[in-house]
C-alpha cells in the first residue's frame, strides 16, 4: 500500500491531553481497526506542563465521508477515556479558508499568495482585509475580495465588528496577519483566539512595537530576525511558532535592514503558515509544540 490513490482518503489526526499511559496504543488501536496505513506518526510529552501532543498523517483505501464521520465518531470515545483531550481528524484534502489581513506593507501578501500559486500552500484564500486600499490591485489580480475598513481609534469596535462580521461570512478557520499594523482588541482576541497568526518583524522578545527595524538600527545589531506567534490581547507576546535570522553589519542602513527583513519575514510566515495548515501546531500555555 506504498503509493497514495486517488481513491484513498488521508488524514491528519491531532491529539493533546494530559500525560498518562496508554494514549498512542489508543490512537493506533483506533486507526488499525479503520485500516489506516500510517505515513507519520510524532508525539512529544512534556513532562513540566505534563501535556501529552501526537500527530498522524494516515489513509484509508476507499474510504467515504460517511466513513471518516464513523472514524471520527469513534475518535471522540477515545478522546473521552483521557485527562482534558483534545484532539481532531482533518481531512488532508480539504483547503482551509484563511483571510488575510494587511495594512500597506505588500511584501507578505504577495508571498503567500505565490506560494498558494505555487501549490507550496495548501490553502482557499476567501478574502484580504486591510485598513488601507493601497492593496486592493494584488487582491483584485488574483481574483480575490478585497474589504478597506478604514480605522481611527475613536472607531475601532465598528470597524473591528466590520472585520469579525467578515470572518465569519467567509467561513475563515484561520486569519493572517500580513504586516497588519493595528493592534486588535483584547475582546477580537478572545474571539478568534488560535486562529489568528501574526508576523512580527523582529526577533521577539527584541524590538516590539510597530517600528522595530528603526530600534534595530540604532541599537547596532548585527543579526535581524522575524517571528511568526498567535495574537492575543498581549501585544507581541503571544505564543511563538516560528522565527529566523540574517546577518546585518555596520554598514547597513535602516532602508537595507528592512529589505533584508522583508525576506526574513516572508520566510518565517511562509513556514509557520505551513506548519499550522498542516495540524503540526499546537498551544501549549504561552509557548507551542510544533511536531515538524
Ligand atoms: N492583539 C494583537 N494585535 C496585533 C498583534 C498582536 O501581537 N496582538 N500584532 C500586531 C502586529 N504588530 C507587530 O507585529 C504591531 C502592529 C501595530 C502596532 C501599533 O502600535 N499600532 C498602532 C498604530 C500604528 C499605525 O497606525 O501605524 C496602534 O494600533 O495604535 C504594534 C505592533 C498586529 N495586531
Amino acid at each position: 500500500m506504498s503509493a497514495c490513490l486517488p481513491e484513498d482518503g488521508r488524514y491528519c489526526l491531532t491529539l493533546a491531553c494530559r500525560s498518562a499511559r496508554g494514549q498512542v496504543a489508543a490512537v493506533t488501536a483506533l486507526l488499525e481497526q479503520h485500516g489506516a496505513y500510517i505515513e507519520e506518526f510524532a508525539v512529544f510529552d512534556d513532562v513540566l506542563s505534563e501535556r501529552f501532543y501526537v500527530r498522524t498523517v494516515f489513509r484509508i483505501r476507499g474510504a467515504t465521508d460517511e466513513d471518516l464521520e464513523t472514524l471520527r465518531a469513534r475518535y471522540a470515545g477515545v478522546l473521552a477515556r483521557f485527562a482534558d483531550a483534545h484532539g481532531s481528524i482533518h481531512d488532508t484534502r480539504r483547503p482551509a479558508r484563511v483571510l488575510i489581513m494587511v495594512s500597506k506593507a505588500d511584501h507578505c501578501l504577495h508571498d503567500l499568495l505565490a506560494q498558494r500559486r505555487r501549490g507550496e500552500l495548501h490553502m482557499d484564500v476567501v478574502a484580504v482585509v486591510s485598513n488601507h486600499a493601497d492593496l486592493a490591485p494584488i487582491a483584485q489580480a488574483e481574483g480575490l475580495p478585497y474589504h478597506h475598513f478604514p480605522i481611527t481609534p475613536e472607531t475601532k469596535a465598528q470597524q473591528e465588528a466590520q472585520v469579525l462580521q467578515c470572518i465569519r461570512g467567509y467561513g475563515a478557520e484561520l486569519v493572517v496577519l500580513a504586516r497588519y499594523m493595528q493592534v486588535l482588541s483584547d475582546d477580537l482576541c478572545r474571539e478568534l483566539a488560535g486562529q489568528v497568526v501574526n508576523i512580527h518583524h523582529s526577533f521577539l522578545p527584541g524590538f516590539k512595537g510597530a517600528r522595530p527595524y528603526e530600534q534595530a538600527h540604532a541599537r547596532g545589531v548585527k543579526l535581524i530576525g522575524a517571528t511568526a506567534h498567535f495574537a492575543t490581547p498581549d501585544l507581541d507576546e503571544g505564543p511563538i511558532i516560528e522565527q529566523a535570522l540574517e546577518r546585518v553589519d555596520h554598514a547597513y542602513s535602516p532602508e537595507q535592514l528592512l529589505s533584508t527583513g522583508r525576506h526574513v519575514e516572508c520566510l518565517v510566515l511562509g513556514r509557520a503558515i505551513r506548519y499550522v495548515l498542516e495540524h503540526r501546531v499546537f498551544i501549549n500555555g504561552l509557548r507551542t509544540v510544533v511536531l515538524r
